[in-house]
């Protein structure tokens, strides 16, 4: 996923592409909720990525001992650890990417809506911050139910005057991380030639894995779509169930967390054809947001793909995700307006 970057004589950042190099623009990532289950991998992995120049790692607790034991990972980045309220201009400040893993997670029997009243709370403080001291970065919601915070991000940033619907995104990218393992372990293909898009949100039958358009094609017969469909919808709660009450998908979230903000960050720097799944603005359905595949430019989002062919049943999972996903968007947009 990532290549190595060195120092030239002249200062300046040469990535390192076989025996070509070019040099690579300084960038802020911010990872806000930095010391729980989701921010310290996550932190170590962008601390791993060489398009990032300086790594703010922001909680309200504990991110100095998180900040001081990533900073000695042999990679380009300065990182600096900023913990409380009090220092979270500090940490936003100059940021081009914003990453929100902050929240509290599932326990088994809970759903991502059961979320909502606490997390919704510390998403809008969150993204208050963000529009007064980064307005222009990309935000990557992580926290849950992302149906709802994404939403209520966009309000809190349209109150401020700074909502830019390019720059705001959910990240869905677990979706496609599970969608692909599990397609390839049944179409026993290599993972890593694997692709599958995942479109609408993610809760329960919001995520809706598109396995007639998966590469390489392996026409699997109906009954394995239908499996390998719930088990997608169903995958972070197979995390959850297997924690058994110590929370929800950490490792593979910052996994998922880091491809999506890696795609971002080449975006930014001008790489062509970044194309990732996520939740964003969206008119390829009736509903204000929408996840489909997402091309990414120097400016957040570039193009919004549609859905393209679907299968019968995929049409019917569409249909029947619209009136959930439609009430958590407005729930969000309430919250926000009334809070
Ligand atoms: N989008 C997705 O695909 C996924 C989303 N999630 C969501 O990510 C969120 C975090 O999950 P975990 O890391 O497992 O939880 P965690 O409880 O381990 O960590 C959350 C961190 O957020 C911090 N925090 C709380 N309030 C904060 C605030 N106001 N400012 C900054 N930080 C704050 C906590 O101190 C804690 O360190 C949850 O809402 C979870 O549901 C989890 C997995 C996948
Ligand atoms: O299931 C959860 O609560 C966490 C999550 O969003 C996921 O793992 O997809």
């Amino acid at each position: 996923m990532f290549r190595s970057v060195a120092r030239s004589a002249a200062g300046k950042h040469l990535l390192r592409r076989g025996y070509a190099t070019e040099s690579v623009p300084d960038r802020k990532v911010a990872v806000l909720g930095a010391a729980g289950g989701i921010g310290q991998p996550l932190a170590l992995l962008m601390k791993l990525n060489p398009l990032v120049s300086r790594l703010a790692l922001y909680d309200i607790a504990n991110t100095p001992g998180v900040a001081a034991d990533v900073s000695h990972v042999n990679t380009r980045s300065e990182v600096a650890g900023y913990v409380g309220e009090d220092q979270l201009k500090q940490a936003l400040e100059g940021c081009d990417v914003v990453i929100i893993p902050a929240g509290v997670p599932r326990k088994p029997g809970m759903t991502r809506d059961d979320l909502f009243n606490i997390n919704a709370g510390i998403v809008k403080g969150l993204c208050a911050a963000i529009a007064k001291y980064c307005p222009n970065a990309l935000v990557n919601m992580i926290s849950n139910p992302v149906n709802s915070t994404v939403p209520i991000a966009a309000e809190v940033f349209k109150k401020a005057g700074t909502y830019d619907e390019k720059k705001l995104f959910g990240v869905t990218t677990l979706d496609v991380v599970r969608a692909k393992t599990f397609y390839a372990g049944k179409a026993k293909v290599n993972v890593a030639d694997v692709n599958v898009p995942v479109v609408g949100g993610h809760a329960g039958i919001t995520i809706l894995p598109l396995f007639s358009q998966a590469t390489p094609k392996a026409n699997l017969p109906e009954e394995d779509i239908k499996a390998l469909t719930k088990r997608t919808q169903d995958g972070g709660t197979e995390v959850v169930e297997a924690k058994a009450g110590k929370g929800s998908a950490t490792l593979s979230m910052a996994y998922a967390g880091a491809i999506f903000a890696d795609a971002c960050l080449k975006g930014l720097n001008g790489v062509p054809d970044v194309v990732e799944c996520s939740f964003v603005q969206s008119t390829v359905t009736e509903l204000p947001f929408f996840a489909s595949k997402v091309r990414l430019g120097k400016n957040g989002v570039e193009e919004v793909m549609g859905l393209g062919p679907l299968s019968d049943y995929e049409q019917a999972g569409l249909e029947s995700l619209k009136p959930e996903l439609k009430a958590s968007i407005e729930k969000g947009i309430k919250f926000a307006n009334q809070n």
